[in-house]
């Protein structure tokens, strides 16, 4: 069983890979491409704004496979901005608990 496959634990392991990319820099990968890309920042900032359009447009149209798939994109390109700007998922996890 892998980390991942805790339900709750799936946002660490996708914030660690995330992290793990952005240290080592594999070529393949696409998460790398934007801490490496010279606009990658640019790139990240206009993905967030692409996904959330795209999730108001399938929540607008009733679209739930697509809005979770939407959501899920959104998430994973925020959690890239955290890590490039040196915020953790344990930072979000705390803003939220200070909510709650
Ligand atoms: N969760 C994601 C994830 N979500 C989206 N994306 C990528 O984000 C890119 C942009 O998403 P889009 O939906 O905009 O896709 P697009 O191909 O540009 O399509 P259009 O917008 O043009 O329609 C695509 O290349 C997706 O593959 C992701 N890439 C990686 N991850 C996670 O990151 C891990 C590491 O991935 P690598 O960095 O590739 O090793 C993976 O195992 C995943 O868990």
């Amino acid at each position: 069983m892998t980390e991942a496959d805790e339900p709750e634990a799936v946002l660490d392991a996708l914030f660690a890979t995330i992290e793990d990319r952005r240290d080592r820099l594999p070529e393949d990968s696409y998460t790398a491409s934007l801490f490496t890309h010279e606009k990658g920042e640019n790139a990240t900032l206009e993905k967030i704004g692409e996904e959330t359009t795209e999730v108001v447009l399938a929540a607008k149209d009733g679209d739930d496979p697509e809005l979770l798939a939407e959501s899920a994109d959104l998430v994973y390109h925020l959690l890239v901005l955290l890590a490039m700007k040196g915020l953790t998922v344990d930072d979000l996890r705390d803003e939220l608990e200070d909510r709650f």
